[in-house]
């Protein structure tokens, strides 16, 4: 302890000497159970061990070559699935490690997901086999250039053919064009198209096709067909990996039985059969992925932390008096209350998407039996989660390349490609703002529910406790009294039950109920926002209830769960203040509190990011080595740059030698 508070550990080995917990048993309740670690770890060491899933020169590839080798990386991967007889669960893992954004994540990740979720049992054997061994390559067309978030306002159309017993897709328009589908430009054989199904000349609206689209013999598009990649994406490497598709139809015709029929029929004469489920289940695959995206949150999240706090652990700076030691930038206190609450953000994304699972695997298992009462909540939770953990990710990301300085900008800190790749996430999946929407449509409607006496249930139970948090205040005297649970979720409760009621009051005063939402839709993103936090809260408290074994395990996730929760009530401090939940001095209060569990974190920063268990592979940062040998791969890294192949630059005899030999001269000198 004093050895760290005094500046004088200056190597990774002696900050794990300073943890004050069992880091393999932290492992266990990180990854969900022992299994876990160990699966995780094989796959991990598996692919960092194979020269093939190199990716330190990522970054310098072109466009074409880094294509390529996401194509040979995706081969391989397989090769190795097939060859190794992997699980399921152990190949999804080895995809992960690999790390490479390309077509394999649309195929399972959708295309599989889709089939299985809106197809017959029929349809399923038909085509789940082919898929499974990769006969067939899919990707998800949903989006078009006119429309992504506007799912109703898609404009291709399936014209049912009675007489040939086939649909006509076609793309009407420009804008009808499909756009964004990743593996669709270079990849893909097939895909799941969604347009508006046309029967007996009425429009039925939006459903699912699975359509041809290449050759299986040549890869050639099919007659009709119109494709390709729609172009460069934001930072060098990163997600340009993926080939994002553009595709359009000229009357291209399938069989009738590769309309997905799961939710609603076609049949041969053409009449519009729908089955007694709710119609929003065609929206099913996107549920399944908003979940996987809040775990894939808490993984990107982790990478970026590990690396900053590994890195604020080596570096130095000031403080150096009398040639004494300069001190590890992670002990001053900006830098701690910059990073610490990532580092509890990062506990608790991952808690909560285990939940999240959990509650998904739940509303699946009831939808089988019939029972569609549990749809809205399943919608309105991995909309919302989904909306805040990406955002929060994103900036977080940032942050890290911040707290790393200069050398957190470099390529080969990690960083910069790591929020290339992540940062579409905050649109993809539907766009943050619109999903948040989509939650406070929800909140609305459940406040309005409450005047008729209904119950609320699951997340939003807490608000029938409405007489009680509405007029509550907190019972907060001292800085220690915000470690009681209790205090804490009571004022999580009260904010968002009273921005929610406020909204809704706000609402009944506009001319309609469509004008109210939208005159007041930014009020109602901040009341999604603060339901969605108080979900995050509450699960990260739930899992403390949970039996976590392991010395000094439990004390240390307490401590990040009150580092969340009152770092969320530092930074949205108006909402308390202005609802009346708390006040300016329990405000302050927190804050102080929050320095103190930062204090407690600091010798056991390196180790709880140890705790992630990531490999120096999947991390690809030099900044985040799991040795702290940070400079001489800082400076070994730097000469593997294509520019440093020679001495003298290309373009030296074009435009650097005249110049320096002067030959060009300005005419007034
Ligand atoms: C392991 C591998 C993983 C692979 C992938 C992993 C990570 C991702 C990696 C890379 C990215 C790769 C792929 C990306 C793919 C995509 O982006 S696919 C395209 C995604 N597109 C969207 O998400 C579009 C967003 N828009 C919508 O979801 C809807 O259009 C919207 C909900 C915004 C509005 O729909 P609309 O029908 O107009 O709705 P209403 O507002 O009128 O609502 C009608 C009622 O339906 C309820 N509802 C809406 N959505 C759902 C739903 N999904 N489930 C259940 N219920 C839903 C809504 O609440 C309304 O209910 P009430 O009438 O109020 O009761
Ligand atoms: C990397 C990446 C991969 C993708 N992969 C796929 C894929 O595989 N398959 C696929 O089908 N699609 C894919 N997409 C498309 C993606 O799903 C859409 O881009 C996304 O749903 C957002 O829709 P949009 O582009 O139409 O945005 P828009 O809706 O046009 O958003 C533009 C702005 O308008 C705002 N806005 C829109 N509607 C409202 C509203 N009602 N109220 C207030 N503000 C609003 C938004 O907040 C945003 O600020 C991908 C996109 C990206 C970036």
């Amino acid at each position: 302890m004093a050895a760290v508070d005094g500046g004088e550990v200056d190597h990774l080995a002696g900050e794990r000497a300073t943890a004050h917990f069992d880091v393999d048993a932290m492992k266990v309740a990180w990854a969900g159970s022992r299994h876990a670690v160990e699966v995780n770890d094989r796959m991990a060491r598996l692919v960092a061990s194979d020269p093939v899933f190199r990716k330190d020169t990522r970054t310098m590839l072109s466009r074409k070559e880094l294509f390529k080798d996401t194509l040979k990386k995706a081969a391989h991967a397989w090769k190795r699935i097939v060859e190794l007889r992997l699980t399921e669960e152990e190949a999804n893992l080895l995809r992960l490690y690999v790390d490479q954004p390309g077509y394999v994540d649309l195929h399972w990740g959708m295309f599989v997901p889709a089939i299985k979720g809106q197809g017959t049992e029929e349809q399923q054997k038909k085509w789940v086999p082919m898929a499974y061994k990769f006969q067939i390559i899919g990707c998800y067309a949903q989006t078009e250039l006119g429309h992504g978030s506007n799912v109703q306002g898609l404009e291709t159309t399936a014209t049912f053919d009675p007489n040939t017993d086939e649909f006509v897709v076609h793309s009407p328009t420009l804008t009808s064009s499909k756009w964004w589908p990743g593996g669709l430009g270079k990849a893909s054989t097939h895909a799941v198209v969604y347009a508006r199904l046309i029967t007996q000349g009425k429009d039925y609206g939006i459903h699912g096709f699975i359509v041809q689209l290449r050759s299986l013999d040549d890869h050639s598009p099919l007659p009709g067909i119109t494709l390709g990649d729609i172009g460069g994406k934001f930072g060098s490497g990163a997600y340009n990996s993926m080939d994002n598709g553009v595709l359009r139809f000229d009357h291209v015709r399938i069989p009738r039985d590769q309309m997905l029929m799961r939710l609603s029929q076609v049949t041969r004469e053409g009449k519009y059969v729908h089955s007694d489920v709710p119609k929003q289940l065609l929206y099913g695959t996107m549920v399944y992925v908003r979940q996987t995206i809040v775990a894939d949150a808490s993984k990107a999240l982790s990478r970026a932390v590990c690396i900053a706090v590994r890195y604020s652990a080596i570096r130095k700076q000031f403080g150096s008096q009398a040639g004494g030691p300069e001190t590890q930038v992670l002990n001053y206190k900006t830098q701690q209350s910059r990073l610490f609450p990532l580092l509890a953000s990062a506990y608790a994304y991952r808690f909560v998407g285990e939940w999240l699972k959990w509650l998904y695997t739940d509303v699946m298992q009831k939808l089988e039996a019939k029972d569609y009462s549990t749809l809205p909540e399943a919608h309105a939770c991995t909309a919302g989660l989904k909306s805040v953990t990406t955002s929060a990710t994103a900036d977080a990301i940032e942050e890290c390349r911040k707290l790393c300085g200069g050398h957190g900008y470099l390529n080969s800190s990690g960083l910069p490609e790591l929020f290339a790749v992540y940062v579409p996430a905050c649109t993809y999946e539907g766009d943050n703002v619109v999903l948040l929407l989509q939650v406070a449509r929800f909140l609305m409607k459940t406040v309005s529910q409450l005047a008729s006496g209904k119950q609320p249930v699951g997340t939003t139970a807490y608000m029938g406790n409405i007489q009680y948090l509405m007029q509550c205040k907190s019972a907060v005297n001292t800085a220690g009294d915000w470690l009681n649970p209790a205090a804490i979720k009571e004022v999580f409760e009260a904010r968002a039950l009273r921005m929610a009621v406020n909204c809704a009051q706000n609402i009944s005063k506009a001319p309609s109920q469509e004008e109210g939402f939208s005159e007041l839709s930014p009020d109602l993103l901040e009341s999604a926002v603060a339901h969605v936090q108080l979900i995050i809260v509450t699960k990260f408290f739930e899992k403390l209830q949970q039996d976590i074994i392991g010395h000094g395990v439990k004390e240390q996730l307490q401590n990040l769960c009150n580092i969340y929760a009152l770092f969320l009530l530092h930074k949205h401090l108006g909402d308390f203040l202005s609802t009346g939940c708390i006040t300016p001095k329990q405000g302050a209060l927190a804050n102080e509190q929050l320095g103190r569990l930062y204090a407690q974190v600091r010798p056991n920063a390196v180790a709880l990011v140890d705790a992630f268990d990531y490999t120096d592979h999947y991390l690809s940062s030099v900044l985040g080595r799991y040795d702290g040998d940070v400079y001489p791969a800082l400076y070994a890294e730097a000469w593997k740059d294509p520019l440093n192949e020679t001495v003298i630059p290309d373009g030296y005899q074009e435009h650097l030698r005249p110049l320096l030999k002067q030959q060009l001269k300005f005419s007034r000198l």
